[in-house]
C-alpha cells in the first residue's frame, strides 16, 4: 500500500544526502563526544514508535474518512504491529519500537531472522558477537553486550512475544503474524551484500504478508535490502516499503536507481548534529524537485533575446530508415524551454518532416559543412549527436563540428550518438578528448548519458555503472571535463564550479519517461534554457534543465497533481506512465515554464 510517494518532501529546499561511511562517521564523532550510543538508540526507537502510530492512523483514517470514526475505534480495536528484526543495530531498533509500542498499548508480535536459542539468553556476561567491528555493533563500555541485544533484553522484560521466523516460515498464515503495521528492522545501513538463505526468504515472505493483509510496511532508516549508499537492490531482493523511517540523516540510496521504487514515504528523525569538530559533514549530494523560479521577460525584447540553438542530428546513413526524429524532438523541446530561435543541421530527408511539426524552425543539410560551420558562428548554444549516426562518416562530422564549436567558443550539449563517438575517440586517444576537457574548464559542455552510454565512456560494464552511479558520473567527468546528467531513476546531475562539484539528485520524474526519445526531449530542454542569456545562471542551469524535464512527465502522468486537470492536449486524454511518448513532452515544458514564473 503507497502513501503517496515521495510527495512529501519539503520541495523549496534540496535535500543533503549522505552516505552510510559518512553515517557511521556522524554516530562515531557523536560518542566520541561522550554520547551513550545505547541511548541513542532509545531515542530513535521512542521516536520511530511516535511516527508509527501517527503513519497508521493516518492510513486508517483515510480509509474511514467519515467524521464519526475518530479515534474511538481505539477502543474496539487493538492495533497489532508485527516487527521483523535482523542481529545488527537495525534489530536493536526494532526490539525497542516494540517495547514503546507495547507500553503504547499496541499488540505486538516480534519476528526473528538469523537467531540461534542462545541469542536469547537473560544473562549480561553473555558474550554476543563478540567479533563484530566497532560500527557493525556498538559494543556498551560497561558491560560485553551490544546495543542491540540489550534492546533485546529491554524487550523480553517487558514480556514482548517474538518467535524464530526459521520456526514460523511454514506458517505465515498463523494468527501470530497477521498484522496491521509490519516494520522491517532486519537490516539498515550495514547491509553490503545479497540477502540469502532465511534473509531472502524472510523479505520475501514480509513482502508477501504486508500485501495479502494490506498491511502498513514502515522500514526501520531504509528497506532492507537497499543499499544505503548507491540505490543498489540485489536480485529484486528488499523490503517493498510504504513508508520509510530515515534515522540521522538522508540516505543517498533512498532516492536513485531501485531505493526510488522501495522507499515509500520518507521521514527523517535527524537525532544528532551532522558535523565532527564542529565542521559540517558534506553532503554526497542534495535531492531536488523543484525548478528556480523564472523572472517575467521584459517587454521590451525581440527574438534574438533568448538566443539561437542550433541542434546538429537527425542523420540517415545510406540504407537506414534514419533518425530524423530525435533532431525534431530536441528542437521543439527546446523552442518550449523558450528559446528565441532554432535551426535544425539533419539530413535533407527530413527538412519537410521537421517544417510540418515545427514550422518555427530553420533548416540546414547536415553535410553542408561549410553552412553549418558558418551557423555555429551565430548560434548561441550548439546541441548535438540526436540521431547523427554512428559511421564514420558522422564521427567525422561530429569531430568537425566540435571543433568550430569550440574555436567559436559556444556552449554545447551533447547527447547520444555524440557520446558515442566521444567514446571511441577516447579509446583511440584522440586529442579531441583533452581539448574538450580543458574547452569545459571555462566554457559550458553538457554531457547526458543513460547507464549503457556511460558505460561506453567509461568503457566499463552496465552493471559497474549501476552499482555505483555516483562514483561512474565523477568519473565521467574526471575524464571529459564538463556537467553531466546520469540518466535513469533518480537521475544524477554533476556540475562543476571553479574549484568544487556539485552533485544533484532529480526527485522528480515518473517510470513513463523510459521510452525512446525522451533524452532528445532533455537535450533540447538544456540547450534551450543556455540560450536564454537573460536568465541567471542558476535558472538555466543543467539541474534546472533536469527538473523541469522530469516535471513536464510527471504532468502528463498524475491524476492527482495540482497542475494537471485532468486532460492533455492530446485529445483530452489523459496519458498514463504506458504509452507516454516524448512527442508529448513539449506542451508540458511550457506548462511547466510557465507554472515556474508564477511560483
Ligand atoms: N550506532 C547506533 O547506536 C545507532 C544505530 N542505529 C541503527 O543501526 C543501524 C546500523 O546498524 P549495524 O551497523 O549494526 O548494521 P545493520 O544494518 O543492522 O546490519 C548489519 C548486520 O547485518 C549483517 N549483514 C549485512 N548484510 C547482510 C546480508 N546480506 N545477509 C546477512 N547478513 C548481513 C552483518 O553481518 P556481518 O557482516 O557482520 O556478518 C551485521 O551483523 C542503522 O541502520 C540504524 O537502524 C540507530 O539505532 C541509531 C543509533
Ligand atoms: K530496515
Amino acid at each position: 500500500m503507497q502513501i503517496h510517494g515521495h510527495s512529501s518532501i519539503d520541495k523549496k529546499h534540496p535535500i543533503s544526502l549522505y552516505s552510510s561511511k559518512q553515517l557511521y562517521a556522524m554516530e562515531q564523532a557523536w560518542f566520541s563526544e561522550g554520547h551513550d550510543s545505547f541511548g541513542l538508540m532509545q531515542q530513535a526507537a521512542w521516536q520511530m514508535a511516535k511516527h508509527i502510530e501517527q503513519l497508521y492512523e493516518k492510513k486508517y483514517l483515510n480509509h474511514h474518512s467519515s467524521a464519526s470514526v475518530n479515534f474511538s475505534h481505539r477502543h474496539n480495536h487493538q492495533y497489532r504491529v508485527s516487527i521483523w528484526v535482523g542481529k545488527g543495530n537495525n534489530g536493536g531498533d526494532g526490539w525497542l519500537i516494540a517495547y514503546y509500542l507495547k507500553q503504547a498499548g499496541w499488540q505486538v508480535q516480534i519476528v526473528t531472522v538469523g537467531f540461534e536459542d542462545s541469542d536469547f539468553s537473560n544473562s549480561d556476561s553473555d558474550q554476543v558477537n563478540s567479533d563484530k567491528s566497532d560500527t557493525t555493533a556498538i559494543s556498551n563500555s560497561k558491560s560485553s553486550i551490544t546495543d542491540a541485544q540489550k534492546a533485546l533484553q529491554v524487550a523480553r522484560s517487558a514480556n514482548c512475544k517474538y518467535e524464530r521466523f526459521e520456526d514460523s516460515q511454514n506458517d505465515l498464515r498463523s494468527t501470530a503474524l497477521q498484522a496491521d503495521v509490519y516494520i522491517d528492522a532486519l537490516f539498515g545501513i550495514g547491509l553490503d551484500r545479497t540477502p540469502e538463505g532465511i534473509y531472502k526468504q524472510a523479505i520475501r515472505a514480509f513482502n508477501e504478508l504486508t500485501e495479502q493483509n494490506n498491511g502498513l510496511a514502515i522500514a526501520v532508516d531504509i528497506p532492507s535490502g537497499v543499499v544505503a549508499s548507491t540505490g543498489e537492490v540485489f536480485d529484486r531482493i528488499a523490503i517493498k516499503a510504504d513508508a520509510t523511517l530515515c534515522l540521522i540523516a538522508r540516505k543517498f540510496g533512498l532516492h536513485t536507481k531501485d531505493g526510488v521504487d522501495y522507499s515509500g514515504q520518507v521521514t527523517d528523525i535527524p537525532l544528532i548534529p551532522y558535523q565532527v569538530d564542529n565542521v559540517a559533514f558534506e553532503p554526497v549530494a542534495k535531492l531536488i524537485t523543484t525548478g528556480q523560479a523564472f523572472s517575467p521577460r521584459r517587454q521590451n525584447s525581440y527574438k534574438g533575446s533568448y538566443g539561437h540553438v542550433l541542434v546538429i542530428g537527425g542523420n540517415r546513413i545510406d540504407g537506414s530508415q534514419g533518425m530524423g526524429g530525435a533532431a525534431i524532438l530536441s528542437a521543439s523541446s527546446s523552442m518550449a524551454a523558450g528559446a528565441g530561435k532554432i535551426t535544425v543541421a539533419c539530413h535533407e530527408a527530413f527538412h519537410g518532416a521537421l517544417l510540418t511539426s515545427l514550422p518555427d524552425a530553420m533548416t540546414i543539410n547536415l553535410h553542408d559543412a561549410q553552412g553549418v560551420q558558418h551557423l555555429i558562428k551565430a548560434a548561441s548554444v550548439v546541441a548535438i549527436g540526436m540521431g547523427l549516426g554512428r559511421d564514420d562518416k558522422a564521427q567525422a562530422l561530429f569531430v568537425n563540428y566540435i571543433q568550430a564549436a569550440m574555436t567559436a567558443k559556444k556552449p554545447i550539449v551533447i547527447d547520444a550518438d555524440g557520446l558515442y563517438h566521444l567514446a571511441s575517440l577516447q579509446l583511440k586517444n584522440d586529442k579531441l578528448i583533452s581539448q574538450l576537457r580543458e574547452y569545459s574548464t571555462d566554457n559550458e559542455v553538457c554531457l547526458t548519458p543513460h547507464s549503457g552510454e556511460a558505460a561506453k565512456l567509461l568503457n566499463k560494464k552496465i552493471h559497474e555503472i549501476e552499482s555505483d552511479r555516483l562514483s561512474a558520473i565523477k568519473l565521467c567527468a574526471q575524464t571529459y571535463g564538463g556537467n553531466w546528467v546520469l540518466k535513469g531513476a533518480g537521475s544524477l546531475v554533476l556540475e562543476r564550479g571553479l574549484d568544487q562539484e556539485q552533485v544533484y539528485v532529480c526527485g522528480v520524474g515518473n517510470a513513463g519517461m523510459a521510452t525512446a526519445g525522451m533524452g532528445d526531449v532533455l537535450s533540447g530542454v538544456i540547450a534551450g534554457l543556455l540560450a536564454q542569456q537573460d536568465l541567471e545562471p542558476e535558472m538555466r542551469s543543467l539541474h534546472q534543465a533536469v527538473i523541469i524535464h522530469g516535471l513536464a512527465g510527471d504532468i502528463l502522468v498524475s491524476q492527482t497533481n495540482q497542475y494537471n486537470s485532468g486532460k492533455s492536449d492530446r485529445g483530452h486524454l489523459l496519458i498514463g506512465q504506458r504509452g507516454l511518448q516524448a512527442q508529448d513532452m513539449p506542451v508540458a515544458i511550457r506548462h511547466v515554464m510557465q507554472l515556474l514564473v508564477d511560483s
